[in-house]
């Protein structure tokens, strides 16, 4: 498993490969993850201009603390190694495989980005990956696919290509995507690599993104793909712990300190048992917490 699991990774935004102005801006918005993208968004005549122009962006334009991750194009296209060739030679953090069906694919893409790593003398094992599951066959291989390669970092569930290959579509409870959604979290969550939920297209029902992003943080997703800076602002609000929670979590990490002193692993706080997984929760929120700017240099929570 990498290093950089456990970085938060609420908001994956993509960015049109082919819109310079989208481009050079996309920093601006305050997303964890920026995700350029080759595949879908981009036509066939202006694959090479795009792939040129994410290039240009990663070597020259600062984006801040965002990870860079680039969605190249499919195994079944003429482009991808092109994009993998570009994408690792400019250093992306991060390549995202659409259209993934199984772990050999990811062995067929790693194979390329070592190829690349050292024809421009990048440490072998720099490029970090994760795959986009756009299939049942995917969704059924899951598991091969979040353990293929130590360099995974994620998994996401890609609905739109999903719902069309399941002879369905999407519909606003989203009950055609529960098998999937849980095949993508237990399989990301049993290799210890993040899970991303899918986008959410319709940008004039808000209402809509926030029930579907409430249901994906209750389920335990890490945070989702976005098509849109307006939506950032939405999940993170979703994911921002309360006020109480924070104190909670607070008082656990305080309190198991304490113990973990005299030799105990285990305590009780307020009749409530705190042991191991009680402790990474409050971790966990206590990171959002950090993230979401609720935290003075002390550590108190800071009134919005
Ligand atoms: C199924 C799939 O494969 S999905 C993945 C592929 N699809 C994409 O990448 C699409 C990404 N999204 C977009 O192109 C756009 O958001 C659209 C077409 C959906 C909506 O566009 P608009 O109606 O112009 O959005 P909106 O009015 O909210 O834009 C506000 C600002 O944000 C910018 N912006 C909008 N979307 C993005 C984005 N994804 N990345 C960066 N900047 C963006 C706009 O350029 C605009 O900037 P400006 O104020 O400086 O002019
Ligand atoms: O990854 C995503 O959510 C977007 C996408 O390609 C799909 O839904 O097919
Ligand atoms: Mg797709």
């Amino acid at each position: 498993m990498v290093e950089n699991t456990e970085r938060l990774r609420r908001t994956m935004m993509f960015v049109p490969g082919n819109n310079p102005a989208m481009v050079k801006d996309a920093g601006i918005y305050g997303a964890d993850s920026i995700m350029f993208d080759l595949e879908d968004a981009v036509s066939l005549a202006e694959k090479d201009a795009a792939r040129d122009l994410i290039y240009e962006a990663l070597t020259t334009v600062d984006y801040g603390d965002a990870e860079l991750v680039v969605r190249i194009n499919g195994l079944d296209t003429p482009f991808y190694e092109n994009d993998i060739q570009a994408m690792v030679k400019a250093k992306v953090d991060v390549i995202r495989l659409p259209k993934t069906e199984s772990a050999e694919m990811i062995q067929t893409l790693e194979t390329l980005v070592i190829a690349a790593e050292k024809e421009f003398g990048i440490e072998v094992g720099t490029i970090h990956l994760m795959a986009a599951i756009e299939s049942a066959k995917g969704v059924l291989n899951a598991p091969e696919i979040a353990t293929a390669s130590e360099r995974m970092i994620g998994i996401a569930l890609s609905a739109e290509d999903y719902t069309t290959d399941m002879k369905t579509h999407r519909y606003p409870d989203g009950a055609e995507l529960e098998f999937a959604r849980n095949m993508v979290l237990h399989a990301a969550r049993a290799a210890g690599i993040a899970a991303f939920d899918t986008v959410f297209t319709n940008m004039d029902d808000p209402d809509g993104f926030y029930r579907e992003t409430e249901h994906i943080h209750q389920l335990g997703f890490d945070g989702k793909s976005l098509v849109n800076p307006r939506q950032i602002e939405m999940v993170n609000k979703v994911y921002e712990p309360t006020q109480k929670e924070i104190a909670t979590a607070k008082n656990v990490i305080t309190a198991i300190a304490a113990a973990k002193a005299k030799g105990s692993g285990v305590i009780a706080m307020n009749g409530q048992m705190v042991d191991r997984p009680v402790v990474l929760r409050a971790q966990r929120v206590m990171n959002l917490a950090k993230a979401s700017h609720l935290l003075d240099e002390e550590g108190n929570y800071i009134e919005k």
